[in-house]
């Protein structure tokens, strides 16, 4: 692996964040807790084919009905989720996925050990795979803050194929957010507010990017649909279910 993260490396916490810098290669700290880390080159280029092309054939994708806003849709990207066994079950929108085992899939899990190594002290236990097939295939915005994740959920996402922007933009702030800023000198709020409300990533072919801290709490993210695009991408978001 050519990453230049080692383990060696590490200081006590969160070294891969620390080793980036704050102002160095790929870390964006979103404000309030909040950071993202992006390493364009994670994956070879020819190794990220092999597994796209992997990823394709084996996965056993399906595209399920889901609900939003009270109403009934089909999903508009292909899904898979591959999970340890004996963890609480994932649910998103009205829809359970079936919980495949990475034994089934040896490539996922040889992908997990990278990503294991890159960022020490992670420790995932499942995965969700995404397919867009096409420019029309995306995701609206959300955030991945279902309890099971609990309140600091560290998100590796991992991409395959086609460059896809990948959109960050702040939740409107609640009521007990801005009272916190009650009584101090306009300077002082102007100083922590001063953080850009969104941010943009075109998540390239081998990419890692992670989120963590409250990016899920204070944060939306998307993949919006683009015209023009034609070829497929395949996006793993690592988890660890408590
Ligand atoms: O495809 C991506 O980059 C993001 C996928 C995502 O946000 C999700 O699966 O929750
Ligand atoms: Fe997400």
């Amino acid at each position: 692996m050519k990453l230049k993260l080692k383990a060696k490396d590490k200081p006590t916490d969160h070294p891969y964040l620390a080793k980036e810098g704050g102002k160095g290669r790929g870390m964006v700290d979103l404000g309030n807790g909040s950071e993202v880390l992006y390493i364009p080159r994670f994956i070879s280029y020819e190794e990220s084919w092999e597994y796209l092309d992997y990823l394709n054939k084996h996965i056993p994708w399906t595209r399920p009905t889901i609900r939003v806003f009270g109403r009934s849709c089909v999903q508009p990207r292909d899904t898979c989720y591959v999970a340890n066994a004996g963890l609480p079950e994932l649910a998103y929108s009205g829809y359970q996925p079936r919980v495949y085992s990475w034994d089934e899939f040896p490539p996922l899990r040889e992908i997990l050990d990278r990503v294991h190594k890159a960022l020490p002290g992670s420790c995932f236990n499942s995965l969700l795979l995404n397919r867009y097939k096409g420019g029309d295939d995306c995701v609206g915005w959300h955030s991945d803050d279902e309890k099971l994740y609990g309140p600091t959920p560290e998100i590796a996402s991992i991409s395959f194929g086609c460059e896809r922007d990948f959109l960050l933009k702040k939740k409107p702030s609640k009521i007990s957010q801005a009272k916190r800023f009650e009584g101090e000198p306009p300077s002082k709020r102007l100083k922590k507010t001063s953080h850009s409300n969104q941010h943009s990533f075109t998540l390239k072919h081998g990419s890692l990017l992670l989120m963590r801290g409250y990016t899920q709490r204070d944060w939306l993210h998307s993949v919006p649909k683009r015209a023009k695009v034609e070829t497929a991408r395949i996006n793993l978001t690592f988890r660890h279910v408590l």
